[in-house]
């Protein structure tokens, strides 16, 4: 049976002092000409290391906002983000970034894309040759090495997004919407290969979704979020097995869990 339980930050912190991630009833407002657009209110949750943590809300109701505040790209208008124990002031280097869009670069290979944060950082190509090899090899495009993005499929793409987003191993992986923008098979066959990436380098995950589907197939917990301005309305976890397979979203537990959350957004949905 789905079990819910709605976490308060101030319980969170005492249970988890050695939490990846807490927000404390964290807030983000926008100022514009006419008006205050408040994206997200009193978000409190702690996150677990290794914890694989899906975020599912409707259109605008603040994930992505949620995501850049906690990648340091911009600030919380009131409450706390603490990132390893620490109060985050900035962008950190132990925080890796996966967008909808892969964002490659045309002019460098499937190598030199998954090495651009190292050459950004000017950390030693020669050190992290390797790293980025044992990268590609993890999701699957080790032949892929001298390949020029217009080489690759939509899938692919995505994959050496990844790869360039844990090169220099980050503890913190953000992920808004990675397989959004991917047909349905694809998209299925990346959320195996992204469990079996997590089940090996047992990174902290927080994955933005707007399928419900693939929060439950990918999450320990599914964290629901209310229309705008965003609030938390469930913390979900997920008591299924792993290695979730594909076979399993037929089983009647997980279409319980499916249900369960799909009730909070209604007969018209809200979520695709
Ligand atoms: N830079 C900004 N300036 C003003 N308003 C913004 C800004 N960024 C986001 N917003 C507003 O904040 C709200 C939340 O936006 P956000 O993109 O975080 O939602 P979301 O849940 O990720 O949406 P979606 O699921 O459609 O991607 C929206 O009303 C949006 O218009």
């Amino acid at each position: 049976m789905p079990t819910a339980q709605a976490t308060d930050a101030s319980d969170a912190a005492s249970v988890q002092p050695q939490a990846a991630l807490l927000l404390d009833k964290a807030t983000k407002s926008y100022l514009t000409p006419d008006r205050t657009i408040t994206a997200f209110q009193d978000i409190s949750v702690s996150v677990a290391r290794s914890e694989f943590v899906a975020v599912v809300g409707p259109s605008g109701c603040g994930k992505s906002s949620l995501l850049n505040v906690i990648a340091g790209l911009s600030p919380l208008t009131s409450g706390a983000c603490m990132v390893g124990g620490e109060l985050l002031q900035a962008p950190r280097k132990d925080i890796g970034i996966v967008f909808q869009s892969p964002l490659l670069f045309d002019w460098r290979t499937t190598l030199e894309n998954v090495l651009l944060p190292v050459d950004i950082q000017k950390l030693g190509r020669k050190k992290f040759e390797p790293v980025a090899r044992e990268l590609l090899e993890l999701v699957g495009l080790s032949e892929f090495a001298t390949a020029y993005p217009r080489a690759l499929s939509g899938g692919m793409q995505q994959r050496v997004g990844i790869a360039r987003a844990l090169v220099n191993d980050p503890t913190i992986l953000l992920m808004d919407e990675p397989f959004g923008a991917l047909d349905a098979m694809t998209r299925e066959h990346m959320n195996v290969q992204l469990q079996r990436l997590w089940m090996e380098t047992r990174k902290t995950i927080l994955f933005i979704t707007h399928s419900i589907t693939e929060a439950v197939f990918l999450g320990d917990r599914v964290m629901v979020m209310t229309p705008r301005p965003g609030q938390i309305a469930d913390i979900c976890r997920i008591d299924l097995p792993r290695p979730r397979t594909l076979d399993m979203m037929t089983d009647p537990e997980f279409g319980r869990y499916v249900r369960h959350i799909r009730s909070y957004f209604g007969t018209q949905g809200g979520l695709d």
